[in-house]
């Protein structure tokens, strides 16, 4: 068609590898709040993630600060706290988090699990809403994240790319 649907996954099994931890966290906190942000998007679409220990996968976790060897230099603490990649090879999908903000699996500092369950919608296809409340929204704002539930506008968002 004129046109492309906009980049997504042509596969429905995506392999992650979380490739390093930050100190701010226990890394069993970090484990658990990127499976709890990957289970947000499969709990609505055929989407299944695996996470692998070693070589490739098709998204790439890691903490990183400043010049990091893409683009898109992280800025010290604050402003920008992470970006992720739309799909595709290599970088596709890839997921950097701003290793000087404090990441915590609490509502101080900056909440892994909300961040990463944003951050992965970009790795899913998925680009910013204008619907307060809405997980794509563009500025972080704490949400409940002991029951997390996805806003209809990204569910709209995802099942139209994966429905
Ligand atoms: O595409 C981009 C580029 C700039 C971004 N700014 S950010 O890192 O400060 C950021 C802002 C909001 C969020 C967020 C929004 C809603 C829920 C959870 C986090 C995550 C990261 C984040 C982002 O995803
Ligand atoms: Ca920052
Ligand atoms: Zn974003």
């Amino acid at each position: 068609s004129l046109f492309p649907r906009s980049p997504k996954w042509t596969k429905t099994d995506l392999k992650y590898r979380i490739l390093n931890y930050t100190p701010d966290m226990a890394p069993a906190d970090v484990d658990e709040a990127i499976e709890k942000a990957w289970n947000v998007w499969s709990s609505v679409t055929p989407l299944k993630f695996t996470r692998v220990y070693e070589g490739n996968a098709d998204i790439m976790i890691s903490f990183q600060s400043g010049f990091h060897g893409d683009f898109h230099s992280f800025d010290g603490v604050g402003g920008i706290l992470a970006h992720a990649y739309p799909p595709g090879e290599r970088i596709g999908g890839d997921a950097h988090f701003d290793e000087d903000e404090n990441w915590t699996k609490d509502s101080k500092g900056y909440n892994l699990f909300q961040v990463a369950a944003h951050e992965f919608g970009h790795s899913l296809g998925l680009y910013h809403s204008n619907v307060l409340g809405s997980l794509m929204y563009p500025s972080y704002q704490m949400m409940d994240i002991k029951n997390y539930k996805l806003h209809p506008d990204d569910v709209n968002g995802i099942q139209y790319l994966y429905g």
